[in-house]
């Protein structure tokens, strides 16, 4: 019995990737008795019966499930966002990073197309969420280099490629695999016409154990976290809430707040500081309206 990866779902098969290669599989009818779904992303047990056809004997425990794009196992999430052309969207990226915080996820940030913006406009951009301890990757399709860096930082990953139309998806996604890139593709059109097509979540094989999904719709999801919690995903707050003289202080209202303080002081990012604020009283609008 071998061990593949359900990279696609169709109606009624399975396509289950192995080392790359595509056995497309049936599902034996226990899995509807016990209730269980087949999801892109899942380790499934799978016995072949003819050349690339098989059976799925059995679905491994998964590790995660995101609901929205449906995908098993995912363990990271690449943020893409670009430097220029369309501009850097801080807020976005900020949203985007607490969403995939709270959903657990390792989190990539790639900076695409800075072949676009002066050198000084891109350490603009970087240095707060370096400060913050992310991982950031600059991007240029002038600098094919930084396509080895970004593979070198999938490996042994199922990712999640998020970010807003135009930023290069595609483009970077072609880099690690055409079809990947074509797929990427293949959706923003379809976004772009404003149609709403259900499309089916697809996982790309890099290489082994390397697996990449497209999201898009990701960045719609709605941060779920109570408010005074929101504070904990601005990781770099934390050095200085301490002297905030209330304990548990929001970094809102409160007076003599050390968090504050270093904003206007530039020891941590406005730019951050702002997304924060701006988070917070979003999420605070939604608790008050709930009832
Ligand atoms: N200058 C420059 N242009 C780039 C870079 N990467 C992509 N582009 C261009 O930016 C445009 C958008 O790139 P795509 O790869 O289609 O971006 P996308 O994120 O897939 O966008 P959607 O298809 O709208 O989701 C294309 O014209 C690319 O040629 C880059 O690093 N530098
Ligand atoms: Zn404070």
């Amino acid at each position: 019995m071998a061990i593949g990866v359900v990279t696609r779902v169709l109606a009624g098969f399975f396509d289950v990737t192995d080392g790359g290669q595509v056995t497309r599989c049936r599902a034996r009818g226990v899995f509807r008795k016990r209730n269980i779904t087949v999801l892109v992303g899942d380790r499934v047990q799978y016995q072949a019966t003819g050349s690339n056809e098989g059976w799925i004997e059995e679905v491994l425990p998964r590790q995660s499930e995101l609901v929205r794009p449906p995908v098993a196992n995912v363990t990271q999430a690449v943020l893409v966002f670009s430097a220029g052309n369309p501009e850097f969207q801080p807020y976005l990226l900020d949203k985007s990073l607490v969403v995939v915080s709270q959903a657990g996820l390792e989190v990539l940030i790639v900076i695409s197309k800075v072949d676009l913006v002066p050198a000084a406009r891109v350490e603009e951009i970087v240095t707060p969420y370096r400060v913050a301890g992310y991982r950031v990757l600059l991007m240029s399709v002038k600098e094919p280099t930084a396509v080895d860096l970004l593979k070198g930082e999938l490996k042994g990953h199922t990712s999640v490629f998020v970010g807003p139309s135009g930023v290069g998806k595609s483009s970077l996604g072609n880099a690690l695999s055409p079809s990947l890139g074509l797929k990427m593709g293949e959706i923003s059109e379809k976004m772009g016409r404003g149609k709403h097509t259900t499309r089916h979540t697809e996982l790309f094989f890099i290489e082994d154990d390397t697996y990449v999904a497209d999201a898009a719709g990701f960045s719609q999801l709605q941060v779920e976290i109570p408010s005074p919690q929101l504070r904990l995903y601005f990781p770099e707050f934390e050095a200085f809430s301490g002297d905030c003289p209330y304990r548990g202080c929001l970094h809102i209202d409160e007076g003599d707040c050390a968090v504050k303080a270093a904003v206007e002081s530039a020891q941590l990012s406005p730019s951050r500081y702002q997304s924060y604020q701006q988070l917070y009283d979003e999420v605070r609008h939604r608790e008050e309206t709930r009832y």
